[in-house]
């Protein structure tokens, strides 16, 4: 099986910014030079200082364009999923280099850290809508550690997230499904068709199609980024939904997938889909430290504890040891519904999960809980 992440290498310099500056980011207006002459592209992939866009999406002028970086975008990140402005040659013939002057606003950004205590954050992923969390069943083993991780970062993010358990031939999802209840987290479930045995080949196993169309019809009209550890079968999936076949040498003929080796982020079209419809495969992801993450940011994710936090001392973190949070009045009045409770409690877990006491590194990265 064909391992794609290259260790240490998936990010550089330009990958990386300082905190405090929350929307630093965004790009402000006022340094926007004019470039009016510039065209939109979608970044798909951002491999060693090359930048490959997609322009005039579902046009038949459809094309590739890669570009490098306009010095006057200093070291801001370009991710996959960014909209991009471009000039010079955005012919997308072979050996064309296109210049890429400006980054438009991002309607979300899907960040970690590369560790709880590291304050320098990445930017992973740009305008994802959803964020797809793969688990297998069994082999390996479900985290639950790193199904809180992510469900924070995409609450902190904005995006909501999906739960897809994977290889549910091997084991009954149930229990692990019964700790997200009171989520409301909602669960897509996958496996082999009923008579394929299961081989070393993740192309080549054929899915279910029934589940494979649920997910599909999930995805559909979203620009997803799958997360998962390694083995889980997300390259599995990943080929189901985009007609990609790596073992069989396909190229995916949007994104050259086949030939992409690195372990960036990779935007895939969703075949038999509505334009706009992407997964953003994350080959090279392993950890996700929450070190910037804002608690407030989490509990404003559940509608109905969020309005307690104005009683919150300041600063308040908002997990159980705590002092004068508001939010066990708040739930104790039953202002939080029936569920409050329950709902509290997944909370409080779900803040705990950048703050695990004695926690290791490689507890984090596999998210060991
Ligand atoms: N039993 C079973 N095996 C599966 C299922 N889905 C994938 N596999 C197998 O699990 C193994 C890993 O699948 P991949 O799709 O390569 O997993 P991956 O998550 O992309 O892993 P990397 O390629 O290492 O990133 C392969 O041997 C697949 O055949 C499933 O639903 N059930
Ligand atoms: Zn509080």
């Amino acid at each position: 099986m064909a391992r794609r992440d290259s260790a240490r290498r998936d990010w550089d310099e330009s990958d990386v910014r300082v905190r405090p500056n929350k929307s630093g980011s965004r790009p402000r207006t006022k340094d926007r030079p004019a470039h009016r002459d510039a065209v939109t592209g979608r970044i798909v992939t951002v491999d060693r200082g090359r930048y490959t866009a997609v322009l005039d999406e579902d046009t038949d002028r459809e094309r590739l364009v890669v570009a490098v970086r306009a010095k006057e975008l200093h070291r801001r990140p370009v991710v996959a999923g960014d909209l991009v402005g471009l000039v010079g040659d955005v012919s997308g013939a072979p050996d064309s280099l296109a210049r890429l002057v400006r980054i438009e606003e991002r309607a979300t950004v899907l960040r970690r850290s590369a560790d709880d205590t590291d304050p320098v954050e990445r930017v992973v992923v740009a305008n994802a809508d959803q964020l797809v969390i793969v688990v297998a069943a069994a082999n390996p083993e479900p985290r639950t550690g790193f199904i809180d991780r992510s469900l924070v970062a995409a609450y902190d993010a904005g995006i909501e997230p999906l739960l897809c358990i994977t290889k549910t031939d091997l084991r009954d999802p149930a229990e692990l499904i019964s700790h997200y209840t009171a989520l409301e987290l909602p669960v897509l479930l996958s496996g082999p068709a009923r008579d394929a045995a299961a081989d070393d080949d993740g192309a080549t196993l054929p899915l279910d199609r029934t589940l494979v169309e649920a997910l599909r019809a999930r995805l559909d009209g979203h620009v997803s980024v799958l997360l998962g550890h390694s083995g889980v079968g997300k390259s599995t999936l990943v080929n189901a939904l985009t007609g990609a076949d790596r073992a069989t040498g396909g190229v995916n003929a949007v994104t050259g997938r086949g030939r992409h080796t690195s372990s960036s982020a990779l935007a895939l079209r969703i075949e038999d889909a509505s334009p706009g419809s992407w997964i953003i495969d994350t080959p090279g992801i392993r950890s996700f430290g929450l070190a910037h993450v804002d608690p407030d940011r989490i509990v404003e994710s559940f509608d109905e504890l969020a309005e307690a936090i104005a009683e919150c001392p300041k600063g308040c973190r908002h997990t159980e040891a705590s002092p004068g949070c508001a939010l066990d009045d708040w739930v104790a009045q039953g202002r939080a519904g029936d569920a409050g409770t329950s709902r509290l409690a997944s909370l409080r877990r779900l803040l705990g999960a950048g703050e695990r006491p004695g926690e290791s590194r490689e507890d984090k990265e596999l998210g060991i809980q």
